[in-house]
């Protein structure tokens, strides 16, 4: 199984790099090292991402998210701790196994796709299996299935210039699944997509995902984009993860102050599903005939089955059978500290 781990990974530039880890385990902070000529880029990071997880980081420019990405596909050093992929310790590698790894484990989407404008699509998308020097007939094929599941079947022939924003960030993403590749490292990939188009290709990432089961670590300073894509999500501040956990684990229970300040604008009724607010099913919502929702509902959508029901929703699990309810109260309060509560829950709380 091809499970990426991060065992206590730091990543600290200048000349007495080894010397600043230890006063970092030391307790010493970023700031007193910076005084000293040195940059904590990432502080003591550990983390796994199982296959088929979508492991988000998350942070403000200048947190360390693409330090952490290039310690993962080798492409840095760590100053200290281990990086681990199918079983593999990445960082003791040399340079040449390295560069194999890399060409056929690991694939890398950016943020601005540098596609060659003189190559058609299909010949784009299958570049990755050129480096690895596969043959002409055998790279067309995997490279066409690619943009196939991309969306792009039909374009093979068009040029990068005759296709929108999204459509090229989509040969991107079909040129590292062209190679087959179990990790896939993804940074700000969509973040220079306008808002409908990123959307679009979050869920068509999803759907990929539901499909190919890769491990992906997707590296973004949206909040919400974290929190449409990942299994687990790993906030960074500073250099340091200073929370992971699912989507919900981070909106109920902010690990502190920096934290719960982001997650502020974060559209909660969107984000929380009934399962993460629910309480124990009550004899009410358990024997009538009034709607049920899954557990997997959100409450945006909960919400207007709730001004419809005079007692608590009862909520469903996968078999159907009535796991939990959710009080109308309960609800508005996990809503409550939106900026603009959707207009579902205005009425439901008038
Ligand atoms: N090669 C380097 N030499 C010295 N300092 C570096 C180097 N690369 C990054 N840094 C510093 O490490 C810190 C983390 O940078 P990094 O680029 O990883 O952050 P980021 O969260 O990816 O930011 P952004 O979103 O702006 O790319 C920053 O203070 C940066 O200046």
């Amino acid at each position: 199984m091809s499970t990426l781990q991060a065992e206590h990974v730091y990543k600290v530039f200048g000349r007495r790099a080894d010397e600043g880890v230890r006063a970092l385990r030391d307790g010493a902070d970023r700031e007193e090292l910076r005084a000293d000529g040195t940059t904590a880029a990432v502080i003591d990071a550990s983390f796994s991402v199982e296959p088929g997880q979508i492991f988000v980081v998350m942070g403000l420019s200048g947190s360390g998210k693409s330090t952490l990405l290039r310690m993962l596909n080798g492409l840095l050093e760590p100053t200290a701790g281990r990086v681990l992929f199918d079983g593999q310790d990445l960082t003791a590698l040399g340079a040449g196994e390295m560069r194999r790894v890399r060409s056929t484990k690991i694939s890398m989407v950016f943020q601005h796709f540098a596609l060659f404008p003189h190559r058609d699509v299909l010949e784009n998308a299958a570049y990755g299996l050129e480096v690895q020097g596969v043959s002409r007939a055998e790279r067309e094929r995997r490279a066409g299935e690619a943009l196939e599941l991309c969306g792009l079947g039909g374009w093979e022939r068009s040029w990068p210039d005759e296709l929108s924003g999204g459509m090229q960030q989509r040969v991107g993403l079909a040129r590292a699944l062209a190679t087959d590749a179990d990790l896939l490292l993804m940074d700000e990939s969509f973040s220079a997509l306008d808002p409908l188009i990123r959307r679009d290709m979050q869920d068509q990432l999803l759907e990929l995902q539901r499909r190919l089961k890769k491990t992906i670590v997707f590296i973004t300073h949206d909040l919400n984009e974290a929190m449409r894509l990942g299994d687990r999500i790993a906030v960074m501040r500073d250099g340091r993860i200073v929370q992971q956990g699912t989507a919900e684990d981070i909106l109920t229970r902010p690990a502190d102050d920096y934290v719960a300040s982001f997650i502020q604008d974060v559209d909660r009724s969107r984000v929380l599903t009934a399962d993460a607010v629910m309480d124990e099913p009550t004899a009410d919502a358990d024997a009538c005939a009034c709607p049920t929702v899954p557990a997997d509902t959100p409450l945006a959508d909960l919400c207007a089955v709730s001004a419809r029901v005079p007692h608590p929703v009862a909520v469903t699990g996968a078999d159907g059978a009535v796991i939990g309810s959710v009080p109308q109260g309960r609800l508005i309060a996990f809503i409550g500290d939106e900026p603009r509560p959707p207009m579902a829950c205005v009425e439901v709380a008038a």
